[in-house]
C-alpha cells in the first residue's frame, strides 16, 4: 500500500491520484510519511519536494538524506491552484484568521496582503488540514487555504478561487520507496543525491560541478542545505539529467565518491515530462564505451 502527505483532499493527494487509484494511507507530516516507508508500514509514499515559485521542500529534501536509505522511484508535476474557502454564512469581510500551508500561505501573500490586509495567516500541518479544521463550527480559524476538490471534501463553501500570485505555479511530488531494483532507464531521466564536502575550500562546490559538467550531465536543482552540525556547515542536495545506467551519470558519480565525503544517492527515475537531455558531442554510452575499447587497445599493447 502506498502512504502520502495527508488528510485526504492535498495537493500531494491529488498527485498520489495520478499514480494509483488503490486505497492509500494519509500522514500527517513529511517526516512522519517518509519514516513509514522506512519502517514497511508502507511500500512508497508521496511528498511534494519542489514548487515552481518556492523552491525546495525543505522537510522533504532533509529527511529524504538522513535515516535509512530512501530511494525516488518517480516524480509527478502538478499545477496548483488556491482557493479561500470558509463556512457557510461567513463573507469576506468576516475573515479575520486564514488556516494554511506555509506553502500555499507563501503563494498567496500578495492576494492576502491586498484583499485581507487585516487578517491573520496560521499556519496548519497542510491545505487540506486547514479545510478539515474551518470545518468544525467551534473552529476559531474563519477561512482556509486550499485546493477546490479540498473545499468540497469538507463541505466548505468558495469564496474566492485562483488566489495565487503566480498563476501557472506547478508543484513536484516524488514517489519514494525502500531500496530495491531502479525503475529501468527511459531516456528521460532524473538521478537526485546529496553531495557533502570532503572539508570546507575554495573552490568546493566548484569541483562538485566539474562531476558532471565535465561529462555532460546538466542538473534541473541544486540547493544547498545545512548539515544542521555547525553554522556555515552545508550539503547540496542536487537533480541531474540522466540514469544511473547511462555511462555519463555513473562516471559522475564514481568522481563525486571521489572528491566528496559522502555521496547519497536517492534514485534513478523517469523524468515527469519525459524530455531528453541534449548531449553534447561525445558523452552519450557509445562515446564512453569507445573510449574504454580504445583504452584497453593501447594497455594490451603492453608487455606482460
Ligand atoms: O498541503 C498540501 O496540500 C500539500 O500537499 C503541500 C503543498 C502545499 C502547497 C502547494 C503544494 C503542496
Amino acid at each position: 500500500m502506498l502512504g502520502y502527505f495527508g488528510p485526504a483532499g492535498t495537493f500531494t493527494h491529488q498527485a498520489l491520484l495520478t499514480i494509483t487509484d488503490e486505497e492509500a494511507m494519509p500522514f500527517a507530516s513529511v517526516p512522519e510519511a517518509l519514516d513509514a516507508v522506512r519502517e514497511g508500514q508502507v511500500d512508497g509514499v508521496v511528498v511534494p519536494i519542489e514548487n515552481s515559485v518556492e523552491g525546495g521542500v525543505t522537510a522533504t529534501l532533509d529527511k529524504l538524506g538522513n535515516g535509512a536509505p530512501l530511494r525516488i522511484v518517480g516524480e509527478v508535476v502538478i499545477p496548483v491552484e488556491f482557493g479561500l474557502y470558509v463556512r457557510e454564512g461567513t463573507q469576506l469581510d468576516d475573515v479575520r484568521n486564514v488556516l494554511t500551508h506555509g506553502h500555499a500561505a507563501a503563494q498567496c501573500r500578495d492576494w492576502l496582503a491586498v484583499m485581507l490586509p487585516e487578517a491573520t495567516v496560521v499556519e496548519a500541518g497542510s491545505t487540506a488540514g486547514a479545510a478539515m479544521e474551518v470545518s468544525n463550527p467551534d473552529s476559531r480559524h474563519d477561512a482556509a487555504v486550499c485546493a477546490r476538490v479540498a473545499g468540497e471534501m469538507y463541505g466548505l463553501v468558495e469564496l474566492v478561487h485562483g488566489i495565487e500570485d503566480n498563476p501557472g505555479a506547478v508543484t513536484r511530488f516524488v514517489h519514494v520507496a525502500r531500496p530495491g531494483p531502479l525503475p529501468p532507464r527511459t531516456g528521460a531521466d532524473k538521478t537526485t543525491l546529496v553531495a557533502y564536502m570532503r572539508e570546507d575550500h575554495s573552490g568546493a562546490l566548484l569541483e562538485i560541478l566539474e562531476q558532471f559538467a565535465g561529462r555532460g550531465v546538466n542538473l534541473t536543482r541544486i540547493e544547498s542545505r545545512p548539515t544542521k552540525t555547525f553554522l556555515g556547515s552545508y550539503c547540496f542536495n542536487i537533480d541531474a539529467e540522466g540514469h544511473l545506467h547511462d555511462k555519463r551519470m555513473a562516471e559522475t558519480l564514481m568522481g563525486l565518491h571521489r572528491i566528496c565525503r559522502e555521496v547519497i544517492f536517492l534514485g534513478s527515475y523517469p523524468r515527469a515530462d519525459k524530455q531528453e537531455p541534449t548531449l553534447p558531442r561525445g558523452f552519450d554510452d557509445n562515446a564512453f564505451s569507445q573510449a574504454a575499447d580504445w583504452l584497453a587497445t593501447l594497455e594490451s599493447e603492453q608487455p606482460g
